[in-house]
């Protein structure tokens, strides 16, 4: 999408340079900072340290990993060495494996000689598709969203609450929570986004920096203000991303969108996930028992980054000095608090049988 006008997506090979190039997301919405990724430490650097995050971008990342790796040494050996370091990074959201089978199935059968050019264009292909796969979500959720326009009066704004960002930043381009956003206020639907900042690492603040360079109306809260917002009526849908769905309907995504979805089904509010089929774990049915939450390191909840008076980006501690904290990263909403998954395909209801309607391809064999 648009940053100060510019077209962007959050990742870019560079063919002059032969490498590939990053926004380094820790530094916004305070910084825009571009980075190459010259190796595969780097590529792993920048998945777990969150430069590049989101989960389809996640799995992008991978897939230049895989071909950064090639192009140094295409060996059986060096395919799986790459593997081996990416897949280790992250292991909640499933596109990152998604992406890493996808590269293997792919080079395994070629001769090493042709892997290079081949991951490379499978890396291309991968971004590329993942572009296509997010604007269709936004057209499947442009229908409902339009629906919902339907029965308000003329210019008043549908609102949705969001929690974290499954922006265009946290995907090739478009993002999935927020391509139906973009794409009702391009068509002229009124929308009103409240914004959750997701505490620890406040990727609500990456969706506020996205939605204001798109001209979307929003505002900007803590988490706890949404359950407040939906028992006072100021709520017509919660719309999120996912990092995993089962094929039972549950979806794992950042931590504290459980607690949006009861509040949501509380006060009776239609609660959607947003998703591209690579996000759909099939292998995997019951999500709290199944899906791995992600731990991450502690002082993400300790300190806080954020701008100083004199606009020095920093980092400060929130917490007494010596006090014991912990950090999940996910957690898992249950197919039961879950209105519909909006998918490339469509929008399933969230269970077995609508999710095959859409991705039948998926059902089991008998
Ligand atoms: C389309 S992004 C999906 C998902 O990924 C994010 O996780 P993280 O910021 O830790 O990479 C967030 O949970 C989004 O909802």
């Amino acid at each position: 999408m648009k940053v100060d006008g510019t077209h962007y997506r959050s990742l870019w090979y560079d063919h002059d340079e032969a490498v590939l190039k990053i926004i380094d997301q820790r530094w916004l919405p305070h910084k825009f900072v571009v980075q190459a990724v010259p190796t595969l430490e780097d590529y792993a650097a920048a998945i777990k340290e969150m430069r590049v995050r989101g989960a389809p971008l996640i799995g992008a990342t991978a897939a230049y990993g895989v071909a950064h790796q090639m192009g140094k040494d295409a060996s059986d050996a060096s395919l799986d060495h790459a593997r081996d370091v990416l897949i280790q990074t992250r292991p909640t959201a499933i596109n990152l494996k998604w992406a890493l089978d996808r590269c293997q199935a792919h080079l395994a059968p070629l001769a090493p000689s042709d892997r290079a050019t081949a991951a490379l264009q499978l890396a291309h292909d991968i971004s590329d598709e993942d572009v296509e796969i997010n604007r269709m979500i936004g057209v499947h959720g442009l229908d409902l969203i339009r629906k919902i326009a339907a029965d308000k009066a003329d210019g008043e704004p549908v609102r949705i609450l969001t929690h974290c960002n499954a922006g265009w930043i946290a995907t090739v381009d478009w993002g999935t929570a927020t391509s139906p956003m973009y794409q009702a206020h391009d068509a002229g639907i009124p929308v009103h986004i409240w914004v959750g900042e997701t505490r620890p690492r406040n990727q609500g603040v990456l969706t506020a920096w996205e939605l204001g360079h798109h001209g979307v109306p929003h505002t900007y809260l803590t988490d706890n203000a949404g359950g407040h917002l939906m028992q006072h009526g100021q709520v017509d849908m919660v719309l999120v991303g996912v990092d995993r769905a089962t094929r039972q309907g549950d979806i794992c995504n950042k931590i504290g969108t459980y607690l949006k979805a009861l509040a949501a089904h509380d006060n009776d509010i239609p609660f959607y996930a947003a998703l591209p089929s690579p996000t759909i774990d099939w292998t995997v049915r019951d999500g709290i028992a199944e899906i791995p939450i992600e731990e991450r390191d502690h002082r993400e909840t300790t300190h806080i980054w954020g701008r100083n008076d004199e606009g020095n980006v920093e980092q400060v501690q929130v917490s007494p000095d010596g006090t014991p904290a912990g950090n999940p990263a996910f957690d898992v909403t249950p197919a039961r608090l879950v209105t519909g998954l909006i998918t490339e395909r469509g929008i399933a209801k969230a269970n077995e049988e609508d999710m095959l309607r859409l991705f039948s391809e998926h059902r089991e064999a008998v």
